[in-house]
Formats: structure tokens, sequence, C-alpha cells
């Protein structure tokens, strides 16, 4: 094994997707290490992956794990790149054998955003008409959008953020829920029209946050990896990522979550919803930083024993049966 320190001149391929908001993510983390190692070259290699390949079928529907990773992944495992950046939120919360989560950057706002339609400029969540088209392609913001709001329609919407922009303003849906973070890095932070609260929707687990994956065995990088570490953003989706890894069962759940570090003391709330919005159980959770990932753990068990179980279980029959 070279190691980094030894050879300076060691080039680091960092791995990624190929969308406009992967680039940007990759491009941030690639000048925050220039910046902290100036003598090593840090090159950017694209990929496409199959999520990206399969823009036109709702996600929901692929219920696939690792859609936007496996090709960088495999580029990892064969020594193709080094590293790879993604959203947090699209790592599954199982790698593969051989990888590691290295680094976690500091997030944006992890909340959910309300972009309307121009004619609900003077409208918020709560006050948009009965009736209204709501897009969204993920489980999680249905189930608690649905829960609260069952006089909303929800109707799925894919395609990358112009795409779905340009299907709202077109008039194919009165609003979106978009997450803050992807708007403000793609440049639309001026489309969000409200900051969704946590009592209306609790956020997936890693959203805001940039996670990097690279190969276990390479210590010298991972000890790089770690400057740009966030250590409050590592703990908080350490906990939400153990939380998810505990009661997920190999689809896409509707899960959300919430989490707030004070004081070396981490408080995490989580919610499993029934698909439509009848059945939804939350409980939080507090304690040390340093058990983060136990405290994750702990509130996914005893949310089973509150009906939590249930709920899946139900998703992951109807899953089998096709519908
Ligand atoms: N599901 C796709 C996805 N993956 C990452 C982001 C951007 C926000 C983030 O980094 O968490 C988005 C868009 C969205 O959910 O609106």
């Amino acid at each position: 094994m070279t190691s980094v320190v030894s050879s300076p001149s060691r080039t680091i391929r960092i791995g990624s997707r190929k969308s406009q908001l992967a680039l940007i993510q990759t491009y941030w983390v690639q000048e925050q290490l220039q910046k902290s190692f100036p003598d090593i070259t840090f090159e950017v290699h694209t990929m496409a992956t199959h999520g990206d390949k399969i823009l036109d079928v709702a996600l929901a529907k692929i219920g696939d794990k690792g859609l936007f990773t496996k090709e960088l992944e495999l580029g990892m495992i064969n020594q193709e790149i080094d590293f790879a950046v993604h959203s947090l939120k699209d790592l599954p919360t199982r790698l593969p054998e051989g990888l590691v989560l290295a680094a976690i950057t500091e997030r944006e706002n992890p909340a959910d955003a309300l972009v309307v339609h121009e004619k609900h400029k003077d409208k918020q969540i709560d006050t948009l008409p009965e009736g209204a088209v709501i897009g969204t392609s993920s489980l999680r913001r249905l189930a608690q959008l649905r829960h609260r709001y069952p006089h909303f329609t929800f109707k799925d919407v894919r395609g990358n953020l112009n795409t779905r922009m340009a299907k709202l303003d077109a008039g194919e849906y009165d609003a979106l829920i978009l997450a803050v973070a992807g708007l403000q890095r793609l440049g639309m932070g001026d489309r969000i029209h409200q900051v969704l609260p946590k009592e209306v929707s609790l956020h997936a687990v890693g959203q805001g946050a940039l996670g990097i994956e690279c190969r276990a065995e390479d210590t010298e990088l991972i000890s790089l990896l770690k400057a740009i570490e966030h250590p409050e953003t590592r703990d908080r989706c350490l906990a939400e990522r153990a939380f998810l890894r505990e009661l997920e069962g190999g689809c896409q759940v509707p899960i959300g979550v919430n989490t707030e570090v004070k004081d070396n003391n981490l408080t995490l709330t989580g919610i499993v919803a029934s698909v439509d919005g009848q059945k939804v159980v939350k409980d939080t959770i507090s304690g040390a930083t340093k058990d983060a990932e136990q405290l994750g753990i702990e509130l996914a068990q005893r949310m089973r024993g509150q009906g939590a179980q249930e709920i899946l279980d139900q998703i992951f029959a109807e899953i089998q049966r096709g519908s």
C-alpha cells in the first residue's frame, strides 16, 4: 500500500454522478480538500448511475437501494476511483464489503421545502386549497403530508430539478415538496416558498449532508478525509442512519427524522408512517452524542413495539404482492 504522506505525488481520483447537483457537491469537496492538501492532486471522474438512466420511472416503485451509488461503488472496488461523494440520503445504510463511510461534511438545512405555482404565492401549506395537486416522489413526504392534509391530491414527479420546476410552472402541479438543501445548492433558493416545520414533515435520514465513501483499506485517504468532516453533522447522521438501518428491510419506506445537538447531548425524533397516512408512530430519544448510533438503534426498537413493525410489515407485504 502506498502512503499518501510518503508519496505526495499521489493523484486521488474522486468519483461523481453526472447530475448537476452531484457535480456541484463533488467540486465543493474537491475544493475543500485541495485547500487542506495543496500538494496532492484531486481529479474528478464522472459516471452515470442506474438511477440517472431511469428518470421516467416512479422512484417509490423502483424501491431499489443503491440506485445512485452502485456504479461508483464498483468503481472504488475495481480501483478506478478512490472515493465517491454522495448526497448522504441516497447512500444505503449498509455498504458493500470493503467500503466505508469515511467522512460526513457539514449539512445544509435538512428540512423539506414547499415550492408553489405563482398563482399560490400568497398561500402556505396550511392554506392551499382543497384538491391542490402536490408533487412528490418520496413515500416519506407523501405519507406525512397525507396524514396531515388528507384533502390534497398527491402526484408523482420525476426528472431533475429543472424538469420538475418546468412541470410546476406549466400548471401540472399546484406545489412541489423538495429538499431545501438541493434547491440552495443549485442556486434556486429563491424558489423556497416555505420551509416545512418539523411538525409537518420530518426530513429524510442524512438529508442535506454529503457522505464520502472509500475503500476501508485506504487508511491514508481516510485520515485525509477527516479534515473536511463536520463532527456535529456526523454524530447526527450516524444516529439517523442507525435508526433507519434498524428499521428497514430492503425497500424504500416512509421514515423521517429530526436531530438536534446541544452540549454533547443528541436528541433524535423518528417517524414511521403508513403510505395512506392513516397510521403514524413518532417518538423521541436523547442521550450523549458519543452514543449516537446506540440512540438510533434504541429508538427504532422502541418504535417497533409502538406499532412501527405493523406499518413496515404491511408495506413489505404490499411490495411482495407487487402493488
Ligand atoms: N431524492 C433525491 C435527492 N437526493 C439529494 C437531494 C438533495 C438534498 C440532499 O442533499 O439531501 C435530492 C432532492 C430532493 O430530495 O429534493
